[in-house]
């Protein structure tokens, strides 16, 4: 069953140079979860933040950690994400040879296992994990940066992968990240989706406009 709205604010597009603060503000503005990207340049064409930052930002608020891992290969870096205060971990199935291997670590390092899907990945490619995860990771944009526009595609993969879940009974959270904003919200999650995802969104017009953003994306 689709479950009420939650919204989980990409630091990506926060002020790198006051993160702590950023994520601070974001909680306190309303955020749900925070959303951490990191990067490798490789899997992707963008580097961002490592554990070591993952780690430092832990003790600025007690809101899951959603760690969006855009790393290829992904395996040896699940137990650093995990010490470091991750409580969602979510992986690419073309970040490593094994995807259900992937996902039983991260379950075996006590964390929530997510599973995302690029745009031109098809949602077929949860059929044997779907039962084995916590959170489905709809891309509505290409990965590597923020502020791009919301492929709309990618809302008739929520409806199917929304289909799915429900059919299995499991509450599996249903994310979608990429383009998210006051007009594309709606549709998102009139497809099916339970968590939103929003960096420029979110971050939009500095600190006095942050809770007033979420509130717009919660609708
Ligand atoms: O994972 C990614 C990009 O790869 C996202 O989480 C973006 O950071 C979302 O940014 P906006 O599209 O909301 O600005
Ligand atoms: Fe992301």
């Amino acid at each position: 069953m689709q479950q009420p709205v939650r919204i989980s604010p990409s630091i990506l597009s926060a002020d790198f140079a006051k993160l702590g603060e950023e994520v601070r503000a974001i909680d306190e503005a309303g955020a749900d979860w925070i959303h951490v990207d990191v990067m490798d340049g490789h899997f992707v064409p963008n580097l961002t933040i490592g554990p070591a930052v993952v780690k430092a930002l832990r003790p600025h608020t007690a809101k899951p950690f959603d760690v969006h891992l855009m790393i290829s290969p992904v395996d040896h870096f699940l137990d650093a994400f995990a010490e470091a205060g991750a409580d969602i971990i979510t992986v690419h199935p073309e970040a490593g040879p094994h995807l259900h291997r992937t996902i039983q670590r991260i379950k075996a390092l006590g964390k929530r296992a997510g599973v995302s899907l690029n745009p031109a990945t098809p949602a077929k490619m949860l059929d044997y994990v779907l039962e084995e995860i916590d959170l489905v990771l709809v891309m509505s944009v290409n990965p590597g940066f923020g502020g791009q526009s919301f492929i709309s595609s990618q809302l008739r993969k929520i409806e199917a992968i929304r289909k799915q879940i429900d059919k299995l009974g499991k509450p599996i959270d249903l994310e979608v990240d990429g383009g998210v904003d006051a007009n594309t919200c709606r549709q998102a999650i009139d497809a099916g989706a339970d968590v939103l995802v929003a960096g420029t969104a979110t971050f939009r017009g500095g600190p006095e406009r942050y809770a007033e953003n979420i509130g717009i994306l919660r609708g």
